[in-house]
């Protein structure tokens, strides 16, 4: 069984259609990224996985149940951090922390959970005063204190610097390896690249592509492409067997290949080629 089937899934905000049958398989225990440009449908789509939007067509199903219709038990088994912060008034990091796990028949301890999201120096702040990147961890925090057994989080590494982000990342894979399956929408490729077992890349309210992060675009877009320069100047060729063009350039040349790179696509080429054809 998927911890999320989506089947067919539409949205329309009046005359537009944000979301236009959509298809998703999110297996149990994966991570599980969404990518798209502005205004693809994630969001939207997200939302509708987590019952916060009613869609107006298809299937869908969320730890065995109709996001539409599930009730508490169901929604004690989530954790969502939204695109926008939440904002807990006049209390400290920590009292909103212990308010929120009041929630949960199940919960993480605030004080470790402070220690995971980087936050225990800002204990005893008051939400209002924390900065953007750390309002951001709190979020996350708020999003795993109920042991969540499907983790949505809609571009959560929004503001974080490096350093934060690293131990995002850290975090998420520690979720992971506990069995949390994870959904994530970002607009950082490399994020993508780092966490997620498999992508889905999503434009016009349709799955344009999806599979392992190493696998989008098919293996043709895996080609590596080697640069060099010859007597007429820079020359580049995409190819699938880069050690045999070395071979005959290292001959032709007989020593050094003047300024040889050979480098792959990264995501986000790859990403960039799927949009760029699609729109
Ligand atoms: N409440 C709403 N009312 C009307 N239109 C909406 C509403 N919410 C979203 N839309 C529209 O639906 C489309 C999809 O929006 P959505 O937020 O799902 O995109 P997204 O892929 O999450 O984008 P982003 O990457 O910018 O967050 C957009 O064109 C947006 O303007």
């Amino acid at each position: 069984m998927t911890a999320v089937r989506v089947r067919g899934l539409v949205k329309e905000y009046g005359a537009h259609r944000a979301v236009a049958g959509l298809d998703l398989d999110i297996g149990h225990g994966e991570t599980f990224a969404l990518l798209g440009p502005n205004g693809a449908g994630k969001t939207t789509t997200v939302e509708i996985l987590e019952g916060h939007r009613a869609r107006d067509g298809g299937e869908a199903e969320v730890l065995g149940e109709d996001p539409g219709r599930a009730g508490r038990a169901w929604r004690a088994r989530i954790g969502i951090v939204l695109q926008s912060a939440y904002d807990a008034a006049d209390l400290t990091v920590l009292e909103t922390l212990r308010h929120f796990a009041r929630y949960y028949p199940e919960h993480r301890d605030p004080d470790d959970l402070l220690d995971l999201v980087g936050l225990t120096a800002k204990a005893n702040a008051r939400t209002r005063t924390l900065s953007g990147g750390q309002r951001r961890r709190l979020d996350v925090a708020l999003g795993i204190v109920g042991k969540p057994e499907l983790l949505f989080l809609d571009e959560p590494t929004t503001g974080f610097d490096p350093d934060a982000r690293r131990q995002f990342w850290d975090l998420i894979r520690l979720l992971r390896a506990e069995g949390t399956t994870i959904v994530l929408t970002t607009h950082y490729l490399d994020e993508a690249e780092a966490l997620a077992d498999r992508v889905a890349v999503v434009v016009d309210g349709q799955v344009v592509a999806q599979g392992a992060p190493a696998a989008l675009g098919g293996a043709s877009a895996g080609r590596a492409r080697v640069r060099w320069t010859d007597a007429d100047g820079p020359r580049e060729e995409l190819t699938d067997a880069p050690t045999a063009l070395l071979r005959t350039l290292a001959t032709r040349f007989a020593g050094e290949v003047p300024d040889l790179t050979v480098t792959r696509p990264s995501l986000e080429d790859r990403y960039l080629d799927l949009i760029g054809g699609r729109r």
